[in-house]
């Protein structure tokens, strides 16, 4: 195992150039996404004018001139002036800086202490996670908005004070996300390695770990200070912040006073609220876009130096569309209980397939029927993680889970034949998902299931769409199973062995429509298979499982390349053996290419 892992990380593990070369990336490519850079500019120009301010208005933000009461823009009020003749223009200035220092304080006291947390409880796990995770969850649970006005009854009417309790609120969502990136790549070969070699903790979190931190921390943050700025406009909207300052959330709760007097009062501090708040929102998209974009497959070219790092991306909701850690099924047996998937951990992106390989027994199917909340009632399941497209699958009802099921996340079975219901017509089987689902007339749901009948190549829709399961042959069986899966178009597919009990011959064509499908309408596919051919075909990271357990994660193409795991390669050897077709990926690491690009 350890063999591969230190060919990454030659001399020195620490060195592992995938992390080395990880590190320059993420702060440079968000100015090649146009989006992250109007953001930016917009922002930066907010921060100019406020920090600013004294350069760009001589008038005071708090003297009041009553004569100038309501006085319209123009002269020597260039917005007006509020209520009690204050310069709008001035109190917008200096009530940026105000909302800014705020947002900066929330975002700082965060992650101050969110980071060292997140990375000592995944680091160290054990104890210590549990009781930080604990910790976390407490102060999760308490209401938000009732902890701040305690604290505000507590400390007086102090903004930067309220905002620094804020970002204790704010703290347990950066600790979870930092705390799941470290999960995702603790385990990681280069990082054993790393230890094996003697490295000591310190330099193994900076070097392997910091790395696929950073990038959803700055996402995070984008997203927290956007959250902080709104609510301490709701503080001070509310007089609950410093008394006498200018700030947004003052003008606003001026204008708010003189709504009926003079309405557009409001319109400056909204819309100084208003861009900042989207321009930190679309900026966080952006940045999520830019700077995770290296582990999408679309990213993932061959002997792009980023592929060798399987799972590093971190299991959070934004950009995974299936994030599963540590699940375990049990099922009762006569001395206890029997462990059939233990601490199973796996992400799924949009659009990438990853394939579950592993012998018969292994927990294949147990891993995907636990997904799905499809497991028999005796067996049981618990996982760390267990979330789709942000939604924690745990949390939810049956009602809920069933809603999930056949519409976003769809099913394609081993046996197509036993999974159609020979009483009634193909046609009445494919259209009752969509009608229960998208809600279609019976009328739509006909058209929609015969385009997908023809859309899976079955050549005579309408002869397929009345015929009885027993009237159609296996292949076509799986294609119309196929159909049904994908025909409420879902995020997620999860196919399990869905070419096993098909003749040889139309087992390509399967596989090749599930790509072409899966490609088309980016779903994230989890393809469950003994096969590596099939592997080696269209998945691009797989998940090896020996005994309950994934023993190796990596992208496909590293995989045949470079083993690293020693069950991987007994699988390999055994499945390959005397296979003149798959030769050239045998042949792969005697050329020396991947080696040398690690290296
Ligand atoms: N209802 C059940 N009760 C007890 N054990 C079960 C049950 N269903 C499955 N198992 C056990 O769980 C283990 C994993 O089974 P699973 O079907 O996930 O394997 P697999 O890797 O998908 O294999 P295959 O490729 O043969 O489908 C097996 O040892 C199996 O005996």
């Amino acid at each position: 195992m350890k063999r591969s892992a230190t060919r990454d990380t030659p001399g020195t593990p620490g060195s592992a150039p995938g992390a080395a070369r990880r590190r320059g990336r993420p702060l440079g490519r968000p100015l090649r996404h146009p989006v992250a850079v109007v953001c930016l500019v917009l922002l930066a120009l907010i921060v100019a004018a406020s920090v600013c301010a004294p350069l760009l208005t001589s008038a005071s933000p708090t003297r009041a001139t009553l004569a100038d009461a309501f006085a319209p823009p123009g002269g020597g009020h260039p917005l007006g002036a509020d209520s009690v003749g204050r310069d709008v223009l001035a109190r917008l200035l200096y009530g940026g800086r105000v909302s800014l220092l705020g947002g900066f304080i929330a975002v700082a006291v965060a992650l101050l202490i969110g980071v060292p947390t997140g990375l000592l409880a995944g680091y160290y796990r054990g104890r210590l996670d549990a009781v930080i995770s604990w910790l976390a969850s407490l102060v999760m649970a308490a209401p938000a908005i009732m902890v701040l006005l305690v604290s505000i009854a507590a400390i007086g009417p102090d903004t930067n004070a309220t905002m620094a309790v804020l970002g204790i609120i704010l703290a347990p969502g950066g600790f979870r996300l930092v705390r799941a990136s470290v999960t995702s790549v603790r385990e990681e070969l280069y990082v054993d390695a790393a230890r094996v070699s003697g490295l000591g903790d310190t330099r193994i979190v900076r070097r392997h770990i910091l790395p696929v931190v950073q990038a959803p921390t700055i996402v995070q943050s984008a997203q927290m200070f956007g959250v902080a700025v709104v609510i301490q406009a709701g503080i001070e909207f509310l007089g609950l912040g410093s008394a006498g300052q200018a700030s947004w959330g003052a003008m606003l709760n001026d204008a708010f006073a003189n709504l009926y007097t003079k309405p557009s009062l409001l319109v400056a501090p909204g819309l100084a609220i208003v861009i900042t708040v989207a321009a930190l929102g679309l900026l966080a998209n952006a940045l999520r876009d830019a700077l995770l974009e290296t582990d999408t497959p679309a990213a993932r070219r061959p002997g792009r130096p980023g592929a060798a790092r399987p799972s590093a991306l971190p299991a959070r909701g934004d950009d995974s569309l299936l994030a599963v850690e540590n699940l375990r099924v049990t099922y009762p047996a006569r001395d206890g209980e029997r462990t059939v998937v233990d601490g199973v951990s796996l992400t799924v992106r949009r659009g990438e397939v990853v394939g579950l390989v592993g012998e018969s027994g292994s927990g294949k199917s147990q891993t995907a029927f636990a997904i799905l909340g499809l497991l028999p009632p005796e067996g049981r399941s618990e996982a760390d993680r267990l979330s789709f497209d942000g939604r924690d699958l745990r949390a939810l009802g049956r009602k809920e889970r069933n809603a999930l099921r056949g519409c976003r996340i769809a099913y394609v079975p081993q046996e197509p034949m036993s999974n159609l219901d020979p009483a009634f017509r193909i046609g009445t089987q494919l259209i009752d998902p969509m009608r229960r689902h998208l809600k279609l007339t019976a009328r739509e749901a006909r058209e929609k299931a015969l385009a997908l009948l023809e859309r899976v190549g079955i050549a005579e829709p309408e002869r397929v769409y009345h015929a009885y399961p027993h009237q159609i042959s296996g292949g076509m069986a799986q294609r119309v199973l196929i159909a049904g899966a994908v025909s409420c178009d879902p995020d997620l597919l999860i196919a399990d062995e869905p070419t096993t009990a098909l003749d040889v011959t139309v087992q390509a064509d399967v596989l090749d429509l599930l790509r072409e499908l899966q490609r088309e309408r980016r779903m994230g596919l989890i393809l469950v298979t003994h096969n590596f051919g099939v592997v080696a075909d269209i998945c691009d990271r797989v998940a090896v499982m020996r005994s309950g357990q994934v023993v190796e994660t990596a992208p496909a193409e590293r995989l045949f390349t470079e083993p690293r795991h020693e069950y991987t390669r007994m699988l390999l050897d055994s499945t390959l053996e005397n296979t003149p077709p798959r030769t050239p990926l045998r042949q792969a690491p005697a050329t020396g290419t991947s080696l040398q690009e690690k290296v």
